[in-house]
């Protein structure tokens, strides 16, 4: 696939916090339809880059396309109209609100009961809990939540920073699986993940950072083949 047809291009981006660069220059594409992992050792500047893509990072240099369109200078309200949705790992549903104004407080959504009606299909466990404060879910039916939030305004590309990372293990496979199901909805994936091994079989694409540089990409399957790199970077997960 030439870059022309990817959903999203990210090019020689780089930036920090202060003057000095956390991310050094990183090249990495996302096709439609495609499941994306970044993985990597911890400070490896994933999360670095991942506020860089939404335009929450200080100073960014490199850039940005979404669906063709350079939006490296929108800020992050701009970006998010521009079809990139982010599921953060903490504080990602309001736990004072119900289920039902969870969803309704979306911004820029159209048709909101019709868009409501078809997100909810694929979320039945939330249908009876409508009423209740997000507070009462459980982790796993609060992560459904943050997935149905995010997929409220259709968008283009979902950004998912390790979202297994605060759940119990038995529902880490149900949340894999919320993921597998975001392309067939028209959504793509890009997911930070210190569940390697598990995210990459269920991408097409992986990219390694380590100390703000990618330092392997490729298809997922081969990353996971390659024993001796998935010993050093992909963990035991
Ligand atoms: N707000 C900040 N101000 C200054 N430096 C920061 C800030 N956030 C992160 N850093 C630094 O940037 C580097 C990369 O951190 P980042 O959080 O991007 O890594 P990460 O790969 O997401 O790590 P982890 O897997 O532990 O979440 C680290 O050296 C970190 O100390």
């Amino acid at each position: 696939m030439s870059g022309a047809d990817n959903l999203l291009q990210i090019a020689q981006l780089r930036g920090g916090y202060s003057e000095v660069d956390i991310i050094h220059g990183i090249d990495l594409a996302v096709a439609p339809g495609e499941i994306v992992t970044i993985a990597g050792t911890n400070g490896a500047g994933k999360s670095t880059l991942v506020k860089a893509l939404l335009g929450l990072l200080p100073r960014v240099a490199g850039t940005i396309h979404l669906g063709g369109r350079d939006i490296t200078a929108l800020s992050a309200e701009d970006r998010f109209d521009a079809g990139l949705a982010y599921v953060p790992q903490v504080a990602n549903v309001f736990p004072s609100l119900t289920v039902r104004e969870n969803l309704q407080v979306v911004r820029g959504v159209k048709h909101l009961k019709q868009r409501m009606d078809e997100v909810l299909a694929d979320f039945p466990a939330l249908v009876e809990r409508l009423p209740q404060p997000a507070s009462n879910l459980s982790g796993g039916e609060r992560q459904q939540l943050a997935f149905a939030r995010a997929l409220m305004p259709s968008p283009r590309i979902m950004v998912l920073d390790e979202p297994t990372a605060a759940l119990a293990p038995s529902l880490v496979g149900k949340v894999f699986d919320m993921v597998q199901k975001l392309p067939a909805a028209g959504v793509a994936v890009l997911m930070v993940e210190q569940r390697a091994r598990q995210a990459l079989q269920i991408s097409q694409q992986g990219y390694i950072l380590d100390q703000g540089s990618c330092v392997l990409q490729g298809p997922a399957q081969g990353l996971l083949a390659d024993e001796r790199m998935a010993q050093l970077y992909l963990g035991n997960h």
